[in-house]
C-alpha cells in the first residue's frame, strides 16, 4: 500500500498552474511582500556595490559570448548554499513552488538556477527564447522584479511576451513575478531609462 503524503491545496499555486496550462505564462502581482522585496533589493545593491556583478552573456557556459547589442544587463548568479537571509527566504518560496509543481504536475524539476540582474539606463534584451541549442533543460522561466515602490511605466523596461496572436506587455513593478514556459515563449525586455532590478531564474529538468 502507498503511504499517504500530507498535501494541502494551495490556491495561488493552483492559479499559476492553470494559467501556465492555458496560456503558457502566469503573472502574480504580489508573489513577494513589500518587506521581502526590500530585503532582496538591499541584498542586490550591496553585492553591486561590492562589484561582484558582471556583464551578461548569451549562450551557456560552453559557448557564451558577451553581446551588448543583444542584451545589456549585468548579472550575478545566486548560490543557494551561501545564501544570505533574504536569499534564503527567496529560495524557500521557490523550493515550495517547485515541490508543489512536481507533486501536482509531475514536471520532474530537479535543478534550478537564479541570478540577480541590473539593466542600466539605455539597456535592453532583444527578443529571444530562454533555451540554448545544446541545453533544453530549462522548463520554466521565473522573473521577480525588485524595483523601488515608486517605479513608473515611463521608466521603460517592459517585459513583452510574444504570444500566438498578442504581445503581452508587463510592467516591472516590485514584487511582481512572471513565470512562463522557457521553450515556448519568445520575449523581450524593452529599453530602460532608469536602472531596472530583478531576479531571474529557471526551473530545470535534468
Ligand atoms: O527581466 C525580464 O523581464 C526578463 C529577463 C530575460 O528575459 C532573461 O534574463 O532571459
Ligand atoms: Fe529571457
Amino acid at each position: 500500500m502507498f503511504e499517504a503524503i500530507p498535501f494541502s491545496e494551495n490556491p495561488l499555486y493552483e492559479k499559476i498552474i492553470a494559467d501556465i496550462w492555458s496560456q503558457k505564462y502566469s503573472i502574480v502581482d504580489d508573489f513577494f511582500m513589500q518587506d521581502e522585496v526590500l530585503a532582496l533589493r538591499e541584498s542586490l545593491l550591496l553585492k553591486y556595490e561590492e562589484d561582484t556583478f558582471r556583464k551578461s552573456a548569451i549562450g551557456n557556459k560552453t559557448n557564451e559570448v558577451v553581446k551588448k547589442s543583444i542584451r545589456g544587463d549585468i548579472i550575478l548568479w545566486i548560490d543557494e548554499y551561501s545564501a544570505n537571509s533574504a536569499e534564503l527566504m527567496f529560495f524557500n518560496k521557490i523550493n515550495d513552488l517547485k515541490t508543489y509543481l512536481n507533486r501536482t504536475c509531475f514536471l520532474g524539476i530537479n535543478q534550478k538556477e537564479f541570478h540577480y540582474a541590473i539593466y542600466p539606463k539605455d539597456t535592453y534584451y532583444k527578443r529571444h527564447l530562454d533555451t540554448f541549442m545544446n541545453d533544453d533543460r530549462r522548463r520554466l522561466s521565473f522573473v521577480c522584479y525588485l524595483n523601488s515602490e515608486d517605479w513608473k511605466p515611463e521608466n521603460g523596461g517592459e517585459l513583452v511576451l510574444y504570444l500566438k496572436d498578442e504581445e503581452k506587455v508587463i510592467y516591472p513593478f516590485p514584487g511582481k513575478v512572471v513565470i512562463f514556459e522557457s521553450q515556448e515563449l519568445e520575449h523581450e525586455v524593452k529599453p530602460v531609462n532608469t536602472p531596472r532590478l530583478s531576479i531571474t531564474g529557471w526551473l530545470k529538468t535534468r
